[in-house]
């Protein structure tokens, strides 16, 4: 037996949801540009769970339902209220209040096809409840109501906000929520998939890949970028710090891919979004500061940025809590992982592979007191 570390270029699955064939990546087979150029992110939830763009009917009928389920027990709410709030990360609190979720679903426990696509609308809309709820019940605010007319991306931001946003906020969130939305078989997805490839629930599937997603050499990497450019401060101070990080042999957060080699399609529109964004507030200094790391380090290291680098000096430009940026990504993320789910439900096998032992050969039991 012989064993490839990281299962890098394992194929562990066959999906129909989205695939990267030599650095393109589709979803359904539509190109990710063309994508990112025209749909709203509910047009791409319908597509990864149904496998086809919807009709308008359909579309506005998804719509309806996502907006009749964001709100969210009081319960869970409630519960936010009782966390040592300043030591909480908002994605240990969103994996919390995610498998709370699950409590209050009375058909949790139903396998059903019908139950499950259920499912998958109530966590779909009430993620991003979750999400900004907690957000303001943290400083002290009351969650603030979804409005039924408004799209899942103003939504969002007005959640967060209480006030409208702006259409430049909402068509460049609704941008990033599509570049986000699926990506083959990364390791937050994968971890769903082997959850529920035990025949456990959706909640737990979902549960299992947040806590994938958290961690900085994945979806985490966001938040990581921003911590680096405040760190870093300066355009000025680009070159020293970047420096000595690779002369320290650190990994530059947001850069670096296990399947793209070329460079990562979504980097693109998330650099086009940040330049705008940025001169928009008057802050072209993460902008430039974001194109200089990528000289030297796609320079030195042949490493391109990959989608967690340029959404950093995005969300930032939208006024958004840094600590948010990885939650943001799991809200979008959710609707891959949701499809990958009942795909997985839909032509089950228990997902069980080997190790290969580089333990002690066979060993006789000795007594404690003979030790
Ligand atoms: C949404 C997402 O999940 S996108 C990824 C988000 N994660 C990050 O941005 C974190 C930084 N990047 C990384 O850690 C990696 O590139 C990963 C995790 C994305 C991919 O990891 P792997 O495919 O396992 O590559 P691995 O970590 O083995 O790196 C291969 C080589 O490139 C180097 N390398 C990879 N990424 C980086 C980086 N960001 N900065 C510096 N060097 C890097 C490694 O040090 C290693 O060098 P070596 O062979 O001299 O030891
Ligand atoms: O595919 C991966 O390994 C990580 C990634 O880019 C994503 O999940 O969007």
């Amino acid at each position: 037996m012989s064993s490839a570390k990281g299962l890098e270029g394992i194929v562990a699955t066959q999906s129909a949801i989205s695939s990267i064939i030599d650095d393109t990546l589709t979803y359904v087979g539509y190109d990710i540009d063309d994508l990112a150029d025209h749909a709203s992110f509910e047009e791409v939830v319908y597509l990864l769970w149904h496998q086809r763009l919807p009709k308008a009917d359909e579309l506005a009928e998804l719509k309806q339902q996502l907006a009749d389920n964001m709100s969210v027990p009081e319960e869970v709410l409630a519960h936010f209220k009782t966390y040592p709030i300043e030591k909480v990360h908002p994605m240990t609190a969103l994996r919390t209040a995610v498998s709370m979720l699950g409590l209050y679903d009375e058909k949790a426990e139903d396998m059903s096809d019908e139950a499950n696509y259920l499912k998958a609308i109530q966590l779909q809309a009430k993620m991003s409840t979750l999400v900004t709820a907690f957000a303001r019940v943290r400083k002290g605010l009351e969650p603030i109501q979804p409005k039924s007319d408004l799209s899942y991306a103003a939504n969002f931001l007005y959640m967060l906000t209480g006030e409208m946003p702006e259409d430049i906020a909402v068509e460049a969130f609704n941008k990033a929520l599509v570049l986000h939305a699926d990506h083959e078989l990364n390791a937050s997805t994968f971890t769903a998939r082997v959850c529920v490839a035990t025949l456990s629930d959706v909640y737990s599937g979902v549960v299992a890949a947040i806590g994938a997603l958290k961690g900085p050499l994945h979806g985490g990497a966001n938040e990581q970028v921003m911590k680096m450019l405040m760190e870093i401060g300066s355009v000025d101070r680009v070159d020293s710090v970047i420096q000595e990080k690779l002369n320290n042999k650190e990994k530059i957060m947001g850069f670096g891919h296990r399947v793209y080699r070329k460079g990562d399609p979504r980097a693109k529109h998330l650099r086009e979004m940040s330049k705008k964004l940025t001169a928009l507030r008057g802050e072209e200094k993460w902008y430039e500061m974001s194109i200089k790391i990528e000289d030297i380090v796609t320079g030195q290291k042949n490493l391109p940025p990959n989608v967690d680098f340029y959404s950093a000096s995005v969300y930032h430009s939208l006024n958004i809590d840094h600590d948010l940026f990885t939650p943001i990504f799991a809200v979008s993320r959710v609707s891959g992982w949701l499809a990958h789910i009942l795909e997985q439900y839909a032509n089950n096998r228990l997902i069980r592979p080997r190790a290969e032992y580089i333990g002690p050969g066979m060993q006789k039991y000795v007594p404690v007191n003979e030790r």
